[in-house]
């Protein structure tokens, strides 16, 4: 399913968007694949994590996250696999890949992009692309039919902003405040000013992410934006679950307690607006 497709949906159900991000093959292939079938019976769209060995805009969560997957062997022609999976059971949970541009960059622009669209991907985040080095990708994003979303922090300035937000499609990718991914107990407050300037200028759904880990946070989001997107709170599920040798304990206790989580955050986007009261 296309990500336009998807925000019309919630529009017209007045919902905003939960987002939820896995690290494809964490703990290894077989329980990220569960995983991520509880996380699309509730999450209206899923960021898969290809795991890279060097993922600079992460925190240890999810760098812990990427060194298991890796360790057991995952890799990008696996996490395309995997995609193709959840797409036929998950057709209308549209499903976008996060991954660092090395990754493209060894297996072709075109090809990568190529293959993303068979296996039913409908976008990609690159962390570590700027919009100056993206005309290519976005040539190739463009040709297949893929959206190619990118970030914008509250260090950007309005000039770029623009730029970006021409370019960019599917949904664009507001980071809350300045450094990398990692649960917080407050959100930030220049969170809110944030969206607003990139709302003015943005042709696409503006969603959230970093740090946001809890119900409340994704209604307090959702106030303002069109999503909100979680991930280190969700990685650290699996973490919890790990027994000496980097193996879930008891998989229906982790599938269940991973399933109990998310559909909060879900029930954090249904958040009912309080209507003023009008005396006669
Ligand atoms: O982990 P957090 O703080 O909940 O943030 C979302 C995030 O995990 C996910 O979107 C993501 C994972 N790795 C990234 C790298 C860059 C930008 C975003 C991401």
């Amino acid at each position: 399913m296309k990500l336009k497709e998807k925000f019309d949906e919630l529009k017209n159900k007045n919902e905003k968007a939960f987002i939820a991000f896995y690290v494809g093959g964490d703990p290894n292939l077989d329980v990220s694949e569960k995983a991520l079938e509880v996380i699309c019976k509730h999450a209206d769209i899923v960021e898969i994590g290809i795991p890279f060995s060097d993922p600079v805009a992460d925190g240890l969560t999810i760098q812990k996250a990427d060194v298991r997957a890796l360790s057991r062997g995952m890799n990008p022609i696996k996490a395309l696999e995997l995609a193709k999976k959840l797409n036929e059971k998950f057709p209308n949970v549209p499903k976008v890949f996060l991954t660092y541009y090395n990754i493209i960059f060894k297996m072709g622009e075109e090809n990568f992009v190529k293959k993303c669209k068979n296996v039913g991907i409908s976008g990609i985040i690159v962390p570590d692309l700027p919009i100056e080095e993206a005309e290519s990708l976005l040539s190739y994003c463009e040709k297949y039919g893929v959206d190619l979303i990118f970030l914008v922090a509250p260090t950007t300035p309005d000039e770029r902003l623009k730029k970006i937000l021409e370019k960019c499609r599917g949904f664009v990718y507001v980071v809350s405040r300045t450094g990398i991914t990692g649960e917080r107990e407050k959100l930030s407050e220049e969170t809110e000013d944030l969206i607003r300037r990139v709302k003015k200028y943005s042709k696409v759904p503006v969603c959230v992410g970093f740090g946001i880990s809890k119900k409340e946070h994704v209604e307090e989001i959702t106030k303002f934006a069109d999503g909100a997107i979680v991930g280190s709170a969700i990685v650290k599920i699996v973490e919890k679950h790990l027994d000496e040798n980097g193996n879930i304990k008891d998989e229906n206790k982790f599938l269940n307690d991973l399933e109990e989580f998310v559909r909060t955050l879900k029930e954090g986007t249904k958040a009912k607006k309080i209507k003023t009261q009008v005396k006669n």
